[in-house]
C-alpha cells in the first residue's frame, strides 16, 4: 500500500537553539501530520531533502541570498511570534510609567522583543534595549529578558522572565491553509492552543474565540437531545458525536474515524452517507433502530451532513407514555359537578360524602362511563387530603414492566432505557394525597401482589432498589370489572380486593336510572351553548337507547349534536344508532350499508368501535355477536367476511382474539388507534 508521505516544513532560524525551540513547539502540536526540521543559518549551506514549505524565524533571513536547496515555488512564511498568557500577565503587572531595561543575546533580538511587547499593546511601560557589550549609562531596577536571567546585570532587583516565545496562531493557520491540512481535528487543536496565548492577530483572536464557544454551544445542545446525533464532513469523517451517541457505539470521535465504518461495523444495513435518507429501518447492537440522514449544503456543494439514530423500542414506549399520560396531579372535579336528579345515586353521593370524611381505601365499581373517575376526584377534593397531590392512574393503559415501574420508579441503571438518576413512582407522587387506580381488574398478579405489600406495609420498594420508601397515600380504585367473579375465579387475590374495598361504592349504570338520561342530555348541551329544546325533540329516542357508554356515551353524543346542529331550530342531524331508536325520525328508516364496500381502513374503525362497546357495555364481543351487532347498527356482513377482518385486526397488533365466549378485545395499540 502506498502510504502518503508526511509534508516537509523546514524551520529556519537565527541559532540552532531558537530552530530547536520552534520545531518542539510544533512538532507538539502538529508532529502527527507535518514533518518539521530546524536549520540554523549557519548550516543552511547544503540540504538533500526536499522541503514542502519554509518557515523563517525573520525576514531578514533572505537579505544575505536564499539557500539553492529551497526549490523555486516553494511556500515561504515568516513566523510571527507572541507570548504565553501568563508571560503577558507578568508584563501587565509591571506598574505603568516603568522604565525598564529589556535583556536579550543582541541588539536586533533586544529591540524585537520591544517591539513585540509594544505591538501587543503593553504601552504603560519604557522599554530600553539591553545586551553584551551594549553602552548604557543609567541603572534600572527592572529587567524584562525571554530566557536570558543571566545576562541581566547585576544591579537590578527585579526580573521579569517572559520564557521562550511562542508561534502565533495566525502563522499556524496560514501554514496549514497551505499545506491543506485545515480540516476538524486540526482547528480544535489550534483553538485549545489560542486560549493559553495572546495572539497577535485580534481579529483571529475574536474569531477563535467565537468558534469555540460556537462550538461549546452545539456540543451542549446535542448532549441534550436524547436521540443519537453524528456530524460529519463531506468525505464521512466524523466530525462530532452527542452524548447518547458515544455511549451507544461506546467510542469517541476520534475512535469512530468514518462514519459509515461505524455504521457497517455494527452490522447496520443503510445507503451509503453520499445519498439523503429518512427513516431506514435496520438493526444495530441487535436492536431495532431507525436512522436518518440529512446533507449539509453550502454554495450548492455538500459540505458535510448529520445522521440520527432513534432505538425503535424507546420511541414505542414513549408513545405508549404519551397515550398513558397520568391526567395531573391535581382533582379537578367536586361533588357540585356531579349532575343528577336519580333519588339512586343522590343517596350513593350522600354515601360518597361519608366516605371522604374517613381515611379509608374506596373501591368504586360500575360500567364504563359511569362517572367513577368523577367521583374519585370528588372524594379526595373533600377530603382532609385535598391539599395534597390527586394522582390518577390507568391500570390498563401500560405493559406490565412500565406499569410497575412507573407505580413504584426505579432506581438508577434499574434497566436498559431507564433514566440517570432514576425517577420517583406515582405512589411516591401522591404523598400525603390520594392515588386513583383505575381499570384495578387488570393488573397482573405479580403487580397485585406489589401493590398488596405497599397497601400492608405503607412503604414503597423502587425497581431495582434496596431502600424502602415509607408513603401515606389514600387508595382509591376501580374498575368495570366484576371484581369478586375475578376473586372467586382466582384471578385477582381475595387479600388484595378486600384491603381495597373496605368501602365500597356502586354507580349504577345510566339504564337503570332513566330519570338522568333526558336532563343529563340538556345539561350538556346547555353547557355547549346549544339549544336544550333538541332534548324533547329527541326524548323517545334518548330514552330508548340502551347507552352502553353511560355517562360517557351520552356525553359525546350530545355533543355531535350539538356541533352538528349548531344554530338550528330543529334537529337536522343525529348519529345513526340514535335514527334506530328514535320514533320522532324513524321513517328515516334504518339503512343496511354492505360493510365490505366501505374501505378497509372505514371497516376496522367500524368494527374496532363495536369491539370496544361491547366490552364496555359487557357485551359478548365474539364473532357471531359481532355480526348481529354490526346489524343492528345498519350494516349488513358476513360471518366468513368478519373472520377475515377480524384476523386482519389481529395480525395488525390491534385485537386479541380468545377463543370461545369471551370473544375480542383491543390491545392498547387498538385503543390508541381507535381513540385517533
Ligand atoms: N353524574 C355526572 N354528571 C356530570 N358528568 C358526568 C357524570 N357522570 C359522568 N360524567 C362525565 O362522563 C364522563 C365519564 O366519566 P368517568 O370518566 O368518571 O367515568 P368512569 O366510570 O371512570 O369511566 P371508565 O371506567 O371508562 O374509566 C366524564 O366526562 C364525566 O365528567
Amino acid at each position: 500500500m502506498n502510504i502518503p508521505r508526511r509534508p516537509r516544513v523546514a524551520i529556519i532560524a537565527g541559532s540552532r537553539e531558537t530552530a530547536g525551540e520552534i520545531v518542539a513547539q510544533l512538532n507538539g502540536l502538529f508532529g502527527q501530520w507535518i514533518d518539521f526540521s530546524g536549520i540554523p543559518i549557519k548550516d543552511w549551506g547544503d540540504q538533500d531533502i526536499d522541503f514542502d514549505m519554509v518557515l523563517i524565524s525573520t525576514h531578514t533571513i533572505f537579505l544575505r541570498n536564499t539557500p539553492p536547496w529551497i526549490k523555486p515555488g516553494t511556500v515561504i512564511l515568516v513566523i510571527r511570534r507572541t507570548l504565553t498568557l501568563g508571560s503577558w500577565e507578568n508584563v501587565m503587572a509591571i506598574p505603568t510609567g516603568t522604565r525598564l531595561l529589556l535583556v536579550n543575546d543582541e541588539k536586533d533580538s533586544a529591540e524585537e522583543a520591544i517591539a513585540l511587547l509594544y505591538e501587543l499593546g503593553a504601552r504603560h511601560i519604557e522599554c530600553v534595549a539591553y545586551y553584551p557589550g551594549a553602552d548604557l549609562s543609567e541603572q534600572l531596577p527592572i529587567a524584562i529578558t525571554p530566557g536570558e536571567s543571566h545576562l541581566v546585570p547585576d544591579y537590578v532587583n527585579q526580573i521579569v522572565d517572559i520564557g521562550d516565545r511562542v508561534v502565533d496562531v495566525g502563522t499556524m493557520v496560514d501554514m496549514l491553509t497551505q499545506l491543506n491540512l485545515l480540516n476538524g481535528t486540526t482547528r480544535n487543536i489550534l483553538a485549545r492552543y489560542a486560549e493559553s496565548i495572546v495572539s497577535r492577530s485580534q481579529g483571529l483572536e475574536l474569531t477563535m474565540k467565537g468558534l469555540i464557544h460556537a462550538k461549546k454551544m452545539l456540543q451542549q445542545t446535542l448532549n441534550m437531545v436524547q436521540d443519537v446525533v453524528i456530524g460529519y464532513d463531506q468525505h464521512g469523517s466524523i466530525t462530532l458525536l452527542n452524548q447518547e451517541a458515544k455511549a451507544f457505539f461506546s467510542c469517541t470521535a476520534e475512535e469512530a474515524q468514518d462514519v459509515m465504518r461505524l455504521l457497517k461495523q455494527e452490522g447496520a444495513e443503510c445507503p451509503s452517507f453520499e445519498e439523503e435518507w429518512k427513516d431506514v429501518l435496520t438493526q444495530i447492537k441487535k436492536q431495532k433502530v431507525i436512522l436518518n440522514n440529512q446533507h449539509i449544503v453550502t454554495n450548492g456543494r455538500m459540505t458535510g451532513g448529520v445522521l440520527t439514530l432513534k432505538v425503535a423500542k424507546r420511541v414505542e414506549e414513549l408513545e405508549l407514555k404519551l397515550r398513558f399520560q397520568p391526567k395531573g396531579h391535581v382533582a379537578k372535579f367536586g361533588f357540585h359537578e356531579l349532575v343528577t336528579v336519580s333519588e339512586k345515586m343522590k343517596q350513593i353521593v350522600q354515601r360518597a360524602k361519608k366516605m371522604a370524611s374517613t381515611d379509608l381505601n374506596v373501591l368504586i365499581l360500575g360500567e364504563s362511563g359511569t362517572g367513577k373517575e368523577l367521583f374519585a376526584h370528588a372524594i379526595h377534593q373533600s377530603s382532609k387530603r385535598a391539599n395534597y397531590p390527586f394522582v390518577a392512574v390507568n391500570c390498563s393503559a401500560l405493559p406490565d414492566n412500565l406499569l410497575e415501574s412507573e407505580l413504584f420508579g426505579y432506581e438508577d441503571g434499574a434497566f436498559t432505557g431507564a433514566k440517570k438518576g432514576g425517577k420517583p413512582g406515582l405512589f411516591e407522587e401522591a404523598h400525603k394525597g390520594t392515588i386513583f387506580l383505575d381499570e384495578i381488574g387488570d393488573i397482573s398478579p405479580s403487580l397485585q401482589s406489589r401493590l398488596l405489600r405497599v397497601i400492608q406495609q405503607k412503604e414503597v420498594l423502587k425497581v431495582g432498589g434496596t431502600r424502602l420508601f415509607p408513603i401515606d397515600v389514600r387508595i382509591i380504585a376501580a374498575t368495570n370489572r366484576d371484581l369478586s367473579k375475578l376473586v372467586a375465579e382466582g384471578k385477582f387475590r381475595d387479600d388484595l380486593y378486600y384491603r381495597l374495598r373496605v368501602l365500597q361504592l356502586d354507580i349504577p349504570p345510566l339504564r337503570e336510572r332513566p330519570e338522568d338520561i333526558p336532563y343529563l342530555a340538556t345539561w350538556f348541551l346547555e353547557r355547549r351553548g346549544a339549544h336544550p329544546g333538541h332534548v324533547h325533540q329527541l326524548k323517545d329516542a334518548l330514552m330508548r337507547y340502551p347507552w352502553p357508554g353511560n355517562v360517557r356515551e351520552l356525553e359525546n353524543t350530545m355533543e355531535y349534536i350539538a356541533f352538528m346542529n349548531e344554530g338550528c331550530e330543529t334537529l337536522e342531524d343525529i348519529p345513526l344508532f340514535l335514527q334506530g331508536s328514535a320514533d320522532t325520525v324513524s321513517n328515516r328508516g334504518t339503512p343496511h350499508l354492505d360493510l365490505q364496500e366501505l374501505p378497509g381502513e372505514k371497516r376496522e374503525l367500524l368494527i374496532l368501535q363495536m369491539i370496544h362497546q361491547g366490552r364496555v357495555s359487557g357485551q359478548n364481543t365474539g364473532r357471531r355477536a359481532l355480526v348481529r351487532r354490526a346489524r343492528e347498527s345498519g350494516y349488513v356482513i358476513t360471518e366468513n367476511d368478519m373472520r377475515k377482518t377480524l384476523d386482519q385486526l389481529r395480525e395488525a397488533g390491534l385485537i386479541e382474539v380468545t377463543p370461545g365466549r369471551a370473544g375480542c378485545k383491543l390491545t392498547s395499540k387498538g385503543s390508541a388507534y381507535l381513540q385517533g
